[in-house]
C-alpha cells in the first residue's frame, strides 16, 4: 500500500485527530489558523480548539488579490501566479504557527486549508444558460502539502457545486455536527464580508436544517469606510456610522436589487455587493453628496435589515414564534455595537455570541473547515434530505505530503 494511504487510513482510525483549519475569508483581512483536537465523527463529533491565530495579510498580499479578486477582467498570468504564491504563504504561516507553539508537524494529521475565494458566480449571478454554478478559491492545497509536510485537504468547494449546490455556504455541515441542541431552535449567524447563517431545528432533524447567504454584512461598510478615509480599512466600532443618519431613499434603492427579491436560500460575493453596486444606487437617487455618516449608517442599516428579514422568513416557515428562538452570532461584525443593536431591535429574540457555546467566535469558520476535513476522512454520515442546497457530500480535495 502507498504509504501515504497508510498514513490516511491510521488517522481515520484514530479516537482524536489533531486538524488545522485554515480560512482567508472574503475581508481579505488575514488568514485564521485553529489547530483543532476532533473525537469522533458526525454527531458524535467533539472539538477543542488547541491554538489559534490569525495571520494579518500584508498590504501587498491584499493588493495582489485584488487584482483578482470578484473583478471581471483580471490578468490571467496573475491568476496562475496568485494560486501558487497563496498556497506558499499560507503553508509558510502554518509552519510559523507551528514553530511559534512549539508543534512538531509530525503531530498533526491533517490540515483542511479553505483557501482564498477569488470568484463566487451562482447561475443567476452570471445568467449565462449553459454553465453551471462557479466557485473559485486559490492557494493550491499541495504546496501546503509539500511545504508542511502535513496531509492537506483543499478546495472543498468545488464537491459541493458538483452536488448540485451554489458550492456555499458550507458552515452548515460544522454547525449541524457541533451546535444542535435538542430542544431549542438556533440560528447560528456569521457576519463576515457576506453575512450567512444556519438554521439548526430544536427536532434535530436534519432535513429541516436550513442555510443561505443574506447578502453584505462588513463588504459594502468596508469599502466606503475606506474610500471615504483611506487610513481606515474598517469602521471600527461604527464609529462613524453612529454619528449619521440612515438615508431611507437611499436604503430602499439598495433594498431593491433583484438578489433581495430571489427566493432562499441564495449565496452571494463581491461580485454582486461592490463599490458599483452603491455608486449605481446613489446616482438612482442623486445623493451622489451624500455624507459618509450618512452613507455608512444607511449600509450599516442595509446589513441589519437584510439579516433580520432573511432570518423572518425561516422563523416564519417553522410557524413557531420568534421568542422561541436563540441567534449565536460570529465574525467580524459581532464587534460592530449599531449593527448588533439594530439586529436585536429587529429580532425580538435572545442573542448569544458563538463563543458561548465553546467556540471562539474569530475561529468558528476555520473550525467549520477542519470538520469539513474530519468529515471526509472519518464520517461523511449525514443526510439533509433533497431539497435547500445542502448536498449531502464529503467534500475537499487530499494532496500528499510526498
Ligand atoms: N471593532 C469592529 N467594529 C466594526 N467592525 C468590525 C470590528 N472588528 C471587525 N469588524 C468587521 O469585521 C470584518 C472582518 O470580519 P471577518 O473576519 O469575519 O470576515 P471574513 O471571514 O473575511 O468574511 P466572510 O466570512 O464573508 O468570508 C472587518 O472587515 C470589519 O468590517
Ligand atoms: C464563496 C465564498 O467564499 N463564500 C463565503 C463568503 O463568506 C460568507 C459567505 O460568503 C459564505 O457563503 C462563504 O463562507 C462561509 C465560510 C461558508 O461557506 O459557510
Amino acid at each position: 500500500m502507498n504509504k501515504n494511504i497508510s498514513s490516511l487510513y491510521k488517522i481515520a482510525q484514530k479516537e482524536t485527530r489533531k486538524i488545522i483549519g485554515l480560512m482567508s475569508g472574503t475581508s481579505l483581512d488575514g488568514l485564521d489558523i485553529a489547530l483543532c483536537a476532533i473525537s469522533g465523527a458526525g454527531e458524535n463529533t467533539a472539538v477543542k480548539i488547541l491554538e489559534f491565530e490569525t495571520i494579518n495579510y500584508t498590504e501587498d498580499i491584499k493588493t495582489e488579490i485584488r487584482k483578482v479578486f470578484a473583478q471581471k477582467t483580471i490578468d490571467f498570468q496573475h491568476l496562475g501566479l496568485l494560486n501558487e504564491w497563496i498556497g506558499l504563504l499560507h503553508a509558510g504561516m502554518v509552519n510559523d504557527c507551528l514553530k511559534k507553539w512549539n508543534i512538531p508537524a509530525h503531530e498533526v494529521d491533517l490540515i483542511a486549508s479553505h483557501g482564498q475565494t477569488v470568484l463566487h458566480a451562482p447561475k443567476f449571478l452570471h445568467q449565462q444558460e449553459k454553465f453551471p454554478n462557479a466557485t473559485l478559491q486559490i492557494g493550491d492545497g499541495d504546496h501546503i502539502a509539500v511545504k508542511t509536510g502535513i496531509i492537506t485537504l483543499s478546495d472543498f468547494r468545488q464537491k459541493h457545486v458538483a452536488a448540485g449546490g451554489e458550492g456555499a455556504p458550507l458552515a452548515v455541515y460544522g454547525d449541524y455536527l457541533l451546535f444542535s441542541k435538542k430542544g431549542e431552535n438556533r440560528i447560528m449567524l456569521n457576519m463576515g464580508g457576506i453575512a450567512n447563517f444556519t438554521y439548526l431545528p430544536a427536532s434535530l432533524n436534519a432535513e429541516e436544517v436550513f442555510v443561505t447567504d443574506t447578502g453584505t454584512a462588513n463588504t459594502l461598510i468596508d469599502i466606503f469606510t475606506k474610500q471615504y478615509f483611506p487610513e481606515k480599512s474598517y469602521d471600527k466600532d461604527a464609529e462613524i456610522a453612529q454619528s449619521g443618519t440612515v438615508n431611507q431613499t437611499l436604503l430602499s434603492e439598495l433594498k431593491n436589487d433583484a438578489f433581495f427579491r430571489k427566493s432562499f436560500p441564495k449565496t452571494i460575493g463581491q461580485e454582486l455587493f461592490n463599490k458599483g453596486f452603491v455608486d449605481s444606487a446613489l446616482s438612482k437617487t442623486n445623493l451622489e453628496n451624500i455624507s459618509a455618516p450618512d452613507l455608512l449608517a444607511t449600509l450599516t442599516r442595509l446589513s441589519a435589515e437584510t439579516i433580520a428579514e432573511a432570518i423572518q422568513f425561516v422563523v416564519k416557515n417553522t410557524g413557531a414564534p420568534i421568542t422561541d428562538f436563540k441567534v449565536y452570532i460570529s465574525g467580524g461584525g459581532t464587534n460592530n455595537p449599531l449593527l448588533v443593536k439594530w439586529l436585536k431591535e429587529l429580532l425580538p429574540c435572545e442573542f448569544q455570541k458563538s463563543d458561548d457555546l465553546g467556540i471562539l467566535s474569530d475561529a468558528k469558520e476555520a473550525v467549520l473547515f477542519a470538520v469539513l476535513a474530519n468529515e471526509t476522512v472519518a464520517g461523511g454520515d449525514y443526510n439533509f434530505g433533497t431539497n435547500k442546497g445542502i448536498p449531502s457530500v464529503t467534500m475537499g480535495k487530499i494532496s500528499f505530503p510526498n
